[in-house]
């Protein structure tokens, strides 16, 4: 990868980055980004730095093992992003935001932790498809990444118990539409409990599955 794309990147990553939290989909410095490098590297967000005003030149590079490079020391989190990426070779970022219909979703003591919301709607089956529940470990905590490793081989998108929920993508941009579809599905899901609300069925479920397969 050149020096001119591995800036694009960077600057990629600090604009929507910027997005997300001008949106209020993350608050303070909570959340976190990464992207994959074609060296097997990662760029990351530093740790403490808040998603709405990062400094591209800033942002953490890991080599494939996982020692800083050059930038601020990554997110606390990395282990979790590396765990993700080593169960899913066909992702090339990651977005873990604290974004609040998601985490009130994480925190319902009655969710199925197989599948923590129903398939309201199409684009949530397109883009996030079913949502498995990670136990609460405290964040940074290298146990996360075990925990997630046993679930990202089959999923793109996992939550995390009374924190928020961490999406992979082919890239960065699909990453973020998929957060995004969680986040607007999370909040349909609370408006309509005690609603009794009609989900897709199974038969089309399937049938978007086959039509939009997710990677
Ligand atoms: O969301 C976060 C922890 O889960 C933020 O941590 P970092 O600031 O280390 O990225
Ligand atoms: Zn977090």
């Amino acid at each position: 990868m050149s020096v001119h794309d591995a800036n694009r990147l960077r600057e990629q990553i600090a604009t929507l980055g910027k997005s997300l939290f001008d949106r209020g989909l993350t608050m303070g410095s909570s959340g976190n980004i990464s992207v994959r490098l074609d060296d097997g590297g990662w760029l990351m967000t530093p740790t403490n730095a808040c998603l709405g005003r990062l400094d591209p030149a800033r942002i953490s590079r890991l080599d494939r093992d996982g020692r800083l490079l050059d930038g601020d020391a990554p997110t606390k989190e990395s282990f979790l992003h590396r765990a993700m990426y080593d169960e899913r070779p066909q992702s090339g970022a990651i977005v873990h935001l604290h974004s609040t219909h998601s985490v009130a979703v994480s925190c319902l003591p009655d969710i199925d932790p197989c599948d923590c919301i129903p398939p309201l709607t199409a684009y949530y089956v397109m883009r996030v498809g079913r949502l498995p529940l990670v136990p609460y470990h405290i964040p940074g905590d290298p146990a996360l990444g075990d925990a997630v490793r046993g679930l990202a081989g089959k999923h793109s998108v996992v939550l995390l118990a009374n924190h928020g929920p961490v999406v992979a993508g082919k890239n960065l941009e699909a990453a973020v539409y998929a957060t995004e579809e969680l986040e607007e599905t999370a909040k349909l899901y609370l408006l309509l409990r005690g609603h009794n609300p009609r989900g897709l069925t199974p038969e089309q479920v399937a049938e978007l599955e086959a039509r939009f397969p997710r990677d």
